[in-house]
This record gives structure tokens, sequence and C-alpha cells, in this order.
């Protein structure tokens, strides 16, 4: 285990990614998913590259690599299928500091993506380290079939009860008392059921009785 995990703002920023294929593809998606700055180097663009190139979403910097071409770059996707490319970049990308992903050598990445069950500001991410990134997909479909989409509307629930608790509770052993019980695993299965109803009840309930200690 060597990679640390945590979740950074992107929004804005640049992110080059060299290679055109459908790996760069997953990983400009999902880039643009985030509201970064997409830049593309590659000798060629799939199709689905190519469409987002046309519509302005990314912006192709053309075929060839330069270093400079790293300057202000807040992460650098290496997704060619040629190793020795991929390698020399990440090579620049070590000295200049930049955080770097190997496509085809986890052992050069800086950073590796997780794959992820998004649910508004509920996010998943699921990690093995590189040794099955099939294993994590597969963990990613189930979580999902566990976790669906109502978890959306949920969060935003909770975050909204958390922020009322915060600005009405001023005894500060009592406003923790009732944030760390706000949701239970009965309340997570309601949510897992569908029954977003009964579990807003039962966090409201937290905060209106059993949280407020006399
Ligand atoms: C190290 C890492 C670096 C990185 O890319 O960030 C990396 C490296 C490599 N992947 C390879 C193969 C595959 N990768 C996938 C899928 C995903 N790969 C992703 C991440 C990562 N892949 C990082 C580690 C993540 C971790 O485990 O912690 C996901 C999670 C996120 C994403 O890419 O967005 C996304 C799933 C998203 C989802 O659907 O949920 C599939 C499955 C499929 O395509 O159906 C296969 C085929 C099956 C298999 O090989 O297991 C190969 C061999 C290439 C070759 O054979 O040449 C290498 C290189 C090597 O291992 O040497
Ligand atoms: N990390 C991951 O999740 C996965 C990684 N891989 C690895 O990723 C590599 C890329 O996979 P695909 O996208 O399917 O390959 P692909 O063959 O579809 O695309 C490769 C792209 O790299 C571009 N390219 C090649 N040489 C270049 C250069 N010198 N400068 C700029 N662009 C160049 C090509 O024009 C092409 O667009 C594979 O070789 C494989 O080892 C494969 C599956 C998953």
């Amino acid at each position: 285990m060597k990679h640390y995990p945590l979740f950074l703002d992107i929004k804005n920023k640049k992110c080059l990614v060299i290679g055109g294929g459908s790996v760069a593809e997953r990983k400009v998606k999902n880039l643009l998913a985030y509201d970064a700055k997409v830049y593309i180097i590659s000798t060629k663009l799939n199709n689905a590259l190519q469409e987002l190139v046309a519509d302005g979403k990314v912006c192709y910097r053309g075929t060839n690599y330069h270093t400079a071409e790293l300057d202000d770059a807040c992460l650098v996707f290496c997704a060619t299928n040629n190793h020795a490319v991929n390698s020399a970049i990440a090579k620049d990308c070590a000295q200049k500091n930049i955080p770097v992903n190997v496509v085809d050598k986890p052992s050069l990445c800086t950073f590796i993506v997780p794959s992820t069950v998004v649910r508004g500001d509920l996010q998943l991410a699921i990690s093995t380290g590189g040794k099955s990134p099939a294993l994590a997909k597969v963990l990613r479909k189930k979580l999902e079939a566990d976790f669906g989409p109502q978890f959306k509307e949920f969060i935003d629930y909770i975050g909204n009860m958390r922020n009322l608790v915060i600005n009405n509770i001023e005894d500060l052993e009592q406003r923790s008392y009732i944030l760390k019980n706000l949701v239970d695993n009965l309340t997570i299965d309601l949510v897992k059921q569908g029954d977003i109803e009964q579990a807003k009840e039962r966090v409201k309930s937290v905060y209106y009785h059993s949280g407020l200690k006399s």
C-alpha cells in the first residue's frame, strides 16, 4: 500500500492527457465530470475524443509532446500505448513534482485512479493498489447496486441537518452527541430500501428528541 487516498478539487485546473485511445477517453470523461480544463496531446484521437474536441469540451494540443506542455498542469496522464513515451513523460513530471498517472506502469504512477460510486456528494472510492483493477470494477458494481441513486438526496438531507445542528445547538457536548448519532445502520438500511421519508424521520427524531440531553 503506497498511495494516500484523497479527494481533489480540479475545477478549472489544467489536466494534461497524452494519448487518444479508449483508456485516455475514460480518463478524460472522468476529468470533465469534475470540471477540469482538459488538454490532450496524441498522434491520433478516437471518435469520442474527436467529438469532445469539436464540441470545445477539451483542448487538443496536437501530436507532439514537449516539456513546456507540462507548465501549470495540476495532473498528468500518460495514456499512450507506447511505454517509452509514457515513461519519459513520467520522468519529466517527477522532476517538476507534478502528480502523474502512467496507465501501463503502476510503479511510475505518483497517483492512481480509483473506481468510484458517485451519489452526489457521497462518493465511494475503491482501490486495489493496482493489484486488480478488474476487482475494483466488480466491487464498484456491487456497491452501486447496494447504494442506489437515492443516496444523493439523502446525503443532501443529512448535510442540511448537520448545518441545522451546528447553527442551533451551542452546547458543544450536546452538539457532538447529536452529530455522532444522526445516522445509524437502520437509517442506512431504510435509504437502501428506498424508504427515504422514513429515513429522514429517523434523522429528525435524533435532532428533536433523543439527542437533546437535559
Ligand atoms: C494502476 C492503475 C493506474 C491508473 O490507470 O490509474 C491501473 C493500471 C492498469 N489497468 C489495467 C487494466 C485494466 N484496467 C481496468 C479498469 C480500470 N482501471 C482503473 C485504474 C487503474 N488501472 C489504476 C489502479 C486502480 C486500482 O486497482 O487501485 C479504473 C479503476 C479507473 C479508471 O481507469 O478510470 C478502471 C475501472 C473503472 C470502473 O469501471 O469502475 C480494466 C477493466 C476493464 O477495462 O473492464 C482492466 C483490464 C482487467 C485487468 O487487467 O484487471 C492494466 C493492464 C493493461 C494491459 O493489459 O496492458 C494496468 C497496468 C498494469 O497493471 O500494469
Ligand atoms: N490503466 C488502465 O486502466 C488501463 C491501461 N491499459 C494500458 O493503456 C494503454 C493504452 O490503451 P488504449 O487506450 O486502449 O490504447 P490505444 O491503442 O487505443 O490508444 C493509444 C493512443 O496513444 C496514442 N499515441 C501513441 N504513441 C504516441 C505518442 N508518441 N505521442 C502521443 N500519442 C501517442 C495513439 O495515437 C492512440 O491514440 C495500453 O497500452 C495498456 O497497456 C489498458 C487498459 C486499462
